[in-house]
């Protein structure tokens, strides 16, 4: 026979660390004496953890927001490959309602973490972006796959190295992602070709553009197509991150400073 707390025995052995994610301090209070290391994943250290992971934006998405703080901390050393470690969080709210047991390794690593912290692009347009093109990805454009190009942050540079294919349908409007009516033009316009450029506060600066940023030294890998490389390109010649939904394999990709940080099947999500 075995009982719910048996579970959580199973669930809770051998942990390297806990995460504990947006705790209050009475919260926090009670893993002082913990055994374990405790990381505090937050918008705000506001609980003066010593071991804390900031988080940019909330994620819905428990499974973002669980990758991201392990990311976070693979990042500053604080777990390594192999290590099991147990995430303390509220799935349908702020109250704690879940403990999810997992092993760092290669699956968890996806680069959301370098994604959303090493760009220059607020993180809250990133993630507008990333929202937009995962869910071309999961539906399409009216059901057939499509490709998109979205290039985001350090607006006037991209622009510099880049020309227009035809007239640019958000010239002299000032319509920012994020916006529902404007995901919904973004996904539109998904049919025309070249890239999107977004400002680093997430205007939409234009459509239609063709990146001329030259490919010498980017290095990303064989089997991607132009749009690809061009997708690269724009991110070593200036400081913009780049969002790219493949038509052909219907993977999403992230490319920054000439390469790819992310790659992502948006039927997982
Ligand atoms: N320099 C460029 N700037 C902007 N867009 C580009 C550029 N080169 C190609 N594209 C876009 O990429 C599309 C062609 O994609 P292609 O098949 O060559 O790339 P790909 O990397 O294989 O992408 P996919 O995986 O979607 O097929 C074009 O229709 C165009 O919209
Ligand atoms: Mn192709």
């Amino acid at each position: 026979m075995s009982t719910p707390a048996d579970l959580l025995d199973d669930l809770t052995a051998d942990l390297d660390a806990l995460f504990v994610f947006s705790p209050s301090s009475g919260f926090y209070e009670r893993f002082e004496e913990s055994e374990e290391e405790v990381v505090v994943v937050a918008p705000e250290n506001s609980v003066d953890a010593e071991t804390f992971v900031e988080l940019p934006l909330e994620f819905d998405n428990v499974r973002d927001r669980i990758r991201f703080g392990i990311e976070g901390a693979i990042d500053r050393g604080i777990v390594d490959d192999g290590d099991d470690v147990a995430c303390v969080v509220g799935v349908f709210g702020d109250d704690y309602d879940s403990l999810v047991r997992v092993r760092v390794d290669e699956s968890i690593h996806t680069g959301i973490y370098d994604l959303f912290v090493n760009s220059r692009a607020d993180p809250g347009v990133i993630r507008d972006v990333f929202e937009v093109v995962m869910e071309l990805g999961k539906k399409g454009q009216k059901g057939k796959p499509v490709g998109a190009l979205f290039v985001i942050g350090d607006a006037g540079k991209v622009m510099n190295k880049s020309r227009p294919l035809s007239y640019n349908p958000f010239e002299k409007s000032h319509v920012h992602v994020g916006d529902p009516i404007v995901n919904v033009m973004l996904k539109e316009f998904s049919r025309l070709d070249g890239a999107f450029v977004i400002s680093d506060s997430g205007k939409i600066v234009s459509a239609y553009r063709y990146l001329e940023a030259g490919a010498e030294g980017v290095d990303i890998p064989k089997g991607l197509g132009t749009r690809h490389m061009a997708g690269a390109a724009i991110t070593r010649a200036t400081n913009a991150t780049s969002i790219v939904l493949s038509e052909s394999d219907g993977l999403v990709r992230a490319f920054k400073g000439g390469e790819l940080i992310l790659e992502l099947d948006p039927e997982d999500y």
